[in-house]
């Protein structure tokens, strides 16, 4: 049975009191966050309501104009911004791209590529990429340098339901490989991973934090986001309810087995309200294959 990683060690992130003041106004205040080696965190929050900011002050990329931010000295970080000023029209490919900004041999580049199972696309051309295999491209490229945290901007943006479940279980196991910490950002409140340990919710200041159930529960989060906001934070849950048969058949935890799964044939439990997903697609099969066989 797989460890449960380490999320005891001392904070290898430590922000205090801290705000940044920008154009006349406040864009955050009052930040105390903590982050520990191997714990994912999520930073939830309408738009605008300062997550990059926060993210920028863990960073190091934004100075607090109050309080403090503090990293571990020998601390490597891998980050893959909301937004990235490069001129796409450009020709770049995948394998240049990865090694454009820093020094890293090619086995490195290769060997992160495998591990976020884009392997063969290594020379193929940015822009041609899908929105769903760029995800991966930046994560790669993120963790080639086997960073101690990570930090995802909207990591799923451009990716389609079934792609955001996979990208949020590939997080997941490179927190698991490298031990890494991981602070996702995520406007986008309708799925939590659930590997997430700690949520925090923003709205130019901390308004609630804990586990996901717990800050969906919050009257703070209900306030913030108001009533339609509650169903919407679903904790995506990997229930592996059912098991896809090598001829297509589906098994389903009860033992029956029909020849597809479908969300009404009564063997799936419908516990949040909106579309969640409690099962493995063949799609998701394909790319843990992919990343088992790198
Ligand atoms: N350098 C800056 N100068 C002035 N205002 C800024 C600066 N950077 C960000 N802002 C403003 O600060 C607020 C918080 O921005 P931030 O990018 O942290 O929000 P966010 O929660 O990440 O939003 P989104 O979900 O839209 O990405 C926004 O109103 C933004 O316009």
């Amino acid at each position: 049975m797989k460890q449960a990683p380490d999320t005891t060690g001392p904070a290898i992130v430590s922000l205090r009191g801290a705000g940044v003041f920008r154009s006349g106004r406040w864009l955050v205040r009052g930040i105390d966050v903590e982050i520990r080696p191997g714990e994912i965190l999520t930073l939830i929050g309408p738009n605008g309501s300062g997550k990059s900011t926060t993210a920028k002050m863990v960073l190091g990329i934004e100075k607090p104009d109050e309080g403090s931010a503090w990293r571990a000295p020998d601390l490597v970080v891998g980050y893959v911004p909301q937004k990235l000023s490069v001129d796409w029209t450009l020709p770049l490919s995948v394998e240049r791209f990865m090694r454009l900004t820093r020094s890293l041999s090619k086995a490195e580049s290769d060997a992160a590529l495998a591990r976020t199972g884009v392997a063969h696309l290594a020379g193929s051309e940015v822009r041609n990429l899908s929105g769903g295999e760029f995800q991966r491209v930046m994560l790669a490229r993120a963790i080639a340098r086997k960073p101690g945290l990570l930090v995802l901007d909207e990591p799923v943006q451009g990716v389609d339901f079934a792609g955001e479940i996979a990208l949020y279980d590939l997080i997941g196991k490179i927190r698991d490989e490298l031990n890494c910490a991981v602070l996702l950002i995520s406007h986008d409140l309708h799925v939590v991973m659930a590997a997430t340990d700690r949520v925090l919710c923003l709205n130019g200041h901390i308004c609630c934090q804990g586990t996901p159930t717990s800050v969906a529960d919050s009257e703070e989060y209900r306030q913030l986001f108001g009533a339609r906001g509650a169903p919407q934070l679903a904790v995506y849950q990997h229930h592996h309810d059912h098991t896809h048969l090598e001829d297509g058949r589906v098994r389903h935890a009860d033992g029956s087995i029909t020849a597809h799964c479908h969300p009404d044939d009564g063997h799936h439990d419908h516990d949040h309200g909106s579309h969640h997903h409690d099962h493995h697609h063949p799609q998701h099969a394909q790319d843990e294959n992919r990343e088992g066989r790198n």
